[in-house]
């Protein structure tokens, strides 16, 4: 704060120009940083205060006053106060009348009064024009102009005139406003600095549960079963094996699940005759994080081929292979090369690397500066067709790994499959209720519906007829 009122010199003023004026009420953190970056770029600040003379560290250059000095000084008045003190205002009302009141109060809760703060103040000072603004900007942020990653302002209010004199500010002090409407988005505007990661959340859940499920599962298979049976140790396998288990399944089972939303939108349209009708909330919330899901899988899918590609350093890998070899050696027999093994081996390999590749394409296309370069249409075919094709690619790869092993009796361990033969069900569905939709008779219906025709286009005439008689 020392360095602050030593910087704290305009950088953009003009001497010819009159500074304009702006009130800051509230000489606490976000009051001070705010008025330090006006002042530095070149406007006049006068700040109220409950007690002008005890404030200290203020920017230099910067007035003190008390609340209706200040008031007095601008027709803008920043509120860098708590909503819980803006009872005080009440005081004021007469001298606030006309004035631009610019609300920039965070609550600690989402939703934690009836009304949002901007709408209260406007209640308590009907005759001000009250502007939301700031609320997603921090102090720090403002002192050490570390503003990257906070750069945007939303803006809200109901007098157009007032709401442009705050987003000319805002612009000036280097920020981006964002026009958000009238002042019934303040609620929104102030949930949203509230929410922490809202469209990572069911992505990570839904990972974090695939995860643990699996790692058990695979414990009780590998770990316990041959404990259990032969006094077998194997619990090295909870660090390498297992986890090169759990996070392809996981990854395997969350790229399903980001095409399954799709597949249920379409049976829901097909079903209903119409695309006019909502769908319904879990499922546009699941939609609307497909790409978070599909991000997360690509993180997993990402662990298993790391922990791949050290399979041949293990010690383990290494001393099986020494020990089958001398086994041989010592009985003097070979094991004849199997075709159709290498050509087993080999296919699952080549989809997981073709899907592997295909995945990293999904994910670069997400970045904004590749999505921004390709059109709608190019952006959809790569998400929806090359990503049905990475779906195909992955599970292949996983059903040529089950190969001949697939769901043979001597794989069960306590009646339990092993855990790709579970992994499997989810991506299969999907797959193939895909196949269904686009047979030609269905993916017809499906288009038509999807370009505004309705099944029942009669019904809903005459619902629409009897709707405008009343
Ligand atoms: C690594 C990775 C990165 C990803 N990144 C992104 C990303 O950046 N952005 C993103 O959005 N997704 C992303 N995804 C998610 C996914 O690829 C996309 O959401 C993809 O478009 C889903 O394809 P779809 O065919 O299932 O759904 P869509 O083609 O979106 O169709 C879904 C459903 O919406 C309805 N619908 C479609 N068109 C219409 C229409 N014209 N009128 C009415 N209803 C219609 C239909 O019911 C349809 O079945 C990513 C996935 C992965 C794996
Ligand atoms: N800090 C931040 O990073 C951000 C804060 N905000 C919002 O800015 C507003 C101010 O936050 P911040 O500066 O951190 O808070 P502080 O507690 O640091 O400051 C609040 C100021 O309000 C004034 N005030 C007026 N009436 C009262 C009262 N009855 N009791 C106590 N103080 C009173 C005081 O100034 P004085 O003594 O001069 O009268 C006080 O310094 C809040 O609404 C907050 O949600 C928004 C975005 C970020
Ligand atoms: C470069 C790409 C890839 C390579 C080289 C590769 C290689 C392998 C190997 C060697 C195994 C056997 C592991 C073992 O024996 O324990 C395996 C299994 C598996 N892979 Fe891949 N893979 C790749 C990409 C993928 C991708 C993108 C997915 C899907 C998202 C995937 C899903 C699976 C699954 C589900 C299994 C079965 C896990 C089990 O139960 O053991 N793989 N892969
Ligand atoms: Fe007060």
């Amino acid at each position: 704060m020392e360095k602050m009122c030593a910087d704290a010199l305009p950088l953009t003023m003009n001497s010819s120009e009159k500074q304009e004026i702006v009130c800051i009420f509230g000489t606490g953190d976000f009051g001070k940083s705010l008025g330090f970056k006006m002042l530095q770029c070149g406007y006049s600040v006068a700040f109220g205060s409950r007690n002008p003379q005890m404030s200290s560290l203020l920017p230099r250059g910067a007035e003190v006053l008390s609340y209706s000095d200040a008031a007095s000084k601008s027709d803008i008045i920043i509120l860098a106060m708590h909503r819980e003190h803006y009872e005080c205002l009440t005081e004021l009302v007469d001298s606030l009348n006309g004035k631009i009141l610019v609300d920039v109060s965070n609550n600690r809760k989402i939703n934690q009064y009836p009304e949002s703060n901007a709408e209260y103040l406007a209640q308590l000072v009907p005759g001000a024009h009250v502007v939301k603004a700031f609320n997603t900007i921090s102090a720090w942020a403002l002192q050490s102009g570390t503003l990257d990653a906070s750069r945007q302002v939303f803006v809200c209010g109901n007098d157009s005139k007032a709401k442009h004199r705050v987003m000319d500010i805002a612009r000036t002090i280097g920020l981006t406003p964002l026009d958000q409407g009238s002042l019934v988005a303040a609620n929104e505007i102030e949930n949203y600095p509230l929410q922490l990661f809202p469209m990572w959340r069911l992505p990570f859940c839904l990972a974090s549960v695939l995860c643990v499920f699996f790692f058990v599962y695979c414990a009780i298979r590998e770990v316990i079963y041959p404990y259990v049976n032969g006094k077998t140790d194997a619990t090295f396998r909870l660090a390498i094996s297992i986890p090169n288990r759990v996070f392809p399944i996981t990854a395997l089972i969350l790229l399903a699940l980001v095409y399954l939303p799709g597949v249920l939108a379409a049976i829901l349209q097909l079903y209903r005759g119409t695309k006019y009708r909502r769908f319904p909330n879990w499922l546009d919330r699941w939609m609307l994080c497909r790409k978070q899901l599909g991000l997360v899988a690509l993180g997993f899918a990402f662990l298993h081929v790391v922990y791949t590609l050290v399979i041949p350093i293990r010690y383990y890998v290494r001393w099986r292979l020494r020990n089958g070899t001398i086994t041989q050696a010592l009985a003097n027999k070979d094991s004849p090369f199997s075709t159709s093994t290498a050509w087993l081996n080999d296919s699952y390999l080549a989809l997981g690397i073709l899907g592997f590749f295909l995945f990293l394409l999904l994910g670069i296309t997400s970045l904004p500066s590749v999505s921004n370069m390709v059109n709608w249409r190019e952006f959809r075919f790569v998400q929806s067709k090359l990503g049905y094709l990475t779906l195909v690619l992955c599970t292949a790869h996983t059903l040529v790994y089950g190969g001949k092993r697939f769901l043979s009796p001597s794989i069960l361990r306590w009646s339990l499959p092993s855990a790709y033969v579970l992994a499997l069900i989810v991506p299969c569905t999907v797959l193939v209720m895909k196949f269904i939709l686009i047979m030609p008779c269905i993916d017809k219906t499906l288009t038509r519906i999807r370009q505004g025709w309705e099944r029942n286009s009669q019904h809903s005439k005459s619902a629409l007829n009897g709707k405008s008689d009343i």
